[in-house]
Order: C-alpha cells, then structure tokens, then sequence
C-alpha cells in the first residue's frame, strides 16, 4: 500500500541555522520557509536525489511540535511520510487493522498541498507516520 519515501521530518530549535547547515555544511538544495498556520509549523523543504527533509519549527503556542522539542531541546527527527495512492482506501485499511488515525481522521491539505494524514506514533514501532496522497 505505501509507496515511496516522500520525507523524512526533523524537528529543529533553530530553523535558519538547521537551514544554513543542510546548504553551507552538507552542500543541499534548500528551499524557502514556509508557514504552515493549520499544522501549527513553520517548515523548510530540502530536495535530495532520491527525497526529500522537512526541517520543522513551531508556530502557535498549540504547534504539535512543541511538546516534542521540550523533551529534545537539540531536535531529532519527528516523522516520516509515505505516499499513498488514495489515502481514503488506506486509511479505512489502517483503522480495520486497529491504526489509530491522529486527529478528527480526515486528510488536511499538507504543505505540498495534498491531502495528508497522521498515524499514532505507538502503533507504529515508535515513528509517527505521515501519509500523503500521491
Ligand atoms: C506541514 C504539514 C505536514 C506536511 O505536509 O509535511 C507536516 O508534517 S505537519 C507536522 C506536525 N504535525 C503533527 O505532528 C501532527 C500529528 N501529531 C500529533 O497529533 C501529536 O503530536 C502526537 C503524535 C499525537 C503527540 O501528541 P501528544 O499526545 O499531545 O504528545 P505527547 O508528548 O503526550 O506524546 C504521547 C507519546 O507519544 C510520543 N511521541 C510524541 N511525538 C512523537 C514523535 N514525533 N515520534 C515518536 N514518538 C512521539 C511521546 O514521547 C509520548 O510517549 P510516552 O512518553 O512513552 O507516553
Ligand atoms: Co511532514
């Protein structure tokens, strides 16, 4: 069901200097930031040969990410998302195995303006997971 590996997201306390390091250190092409209010993340896309990174910063006092950077104050990787051909079929597939779909369980348009959704971290080997319409 899942295809390919569309990013792998790390959370980030500094995203101009996580940014600066991916172009000036690691040689990589970074994009520009990008708010997103509905996710409650500011994020940085940087475009590899075979996926993509997803540098992610909090917005908003109620930014899902915040928790997480509290407990890893140096950052660490979030999540990664999976593409799927038609995420109403998987995510009906998902939830019958027992998946516990993240919030009201309807896709939200993500930041490549597809529809997006999330699967409980506790289900899935510790990594949340992000599948993404293809
Ligand atoms: C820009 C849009 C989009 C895109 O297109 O790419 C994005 O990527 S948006 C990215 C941000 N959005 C999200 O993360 C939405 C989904 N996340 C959530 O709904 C919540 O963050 C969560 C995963 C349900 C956790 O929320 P909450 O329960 O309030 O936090 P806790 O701190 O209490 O965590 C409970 C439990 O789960 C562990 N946990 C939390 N986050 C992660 C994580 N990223 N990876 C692995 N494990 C995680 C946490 O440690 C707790 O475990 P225990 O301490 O053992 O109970
Ligand atoms: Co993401």
């Amino acid at each position: 069901m899942i295809g390919r590996l569309n990013h792998v997201a790390i959370a980030v306390p500094d995203l101009e200097a996580a940014a600066a390091q991916y172009r000036c250190t690691l040689g990589a092409e970074v994009g520009p930031a990008q708010d997103e209010p509905e996710h409650g993340v500011t994020v940085i896309f940087i475009t590899l040969p075979n996926t993509k990174i997803e540098l992610l910063h909090p917005l908003g006092a109620e930014s899902p990410i915040g928790a997480f950077l509290a407990k890893n104050p140096a950052g660490g990787i979030h999540h990664i998302c999976y593409e799927v051909e038609d995420i109403l079929a998987a995510r009906d597939r998902l939830k019958a195995s027992g998946a516990r779909v993240l919030g009201t369980g309807e896709p939200r348009i993500g930041a490549h303006g597809k529809p997006v959704l999330f699967l409980h971290p506790k289900d899935f080997n510790g990594c949340l997971v992000e599948l993404e319409q293809a």
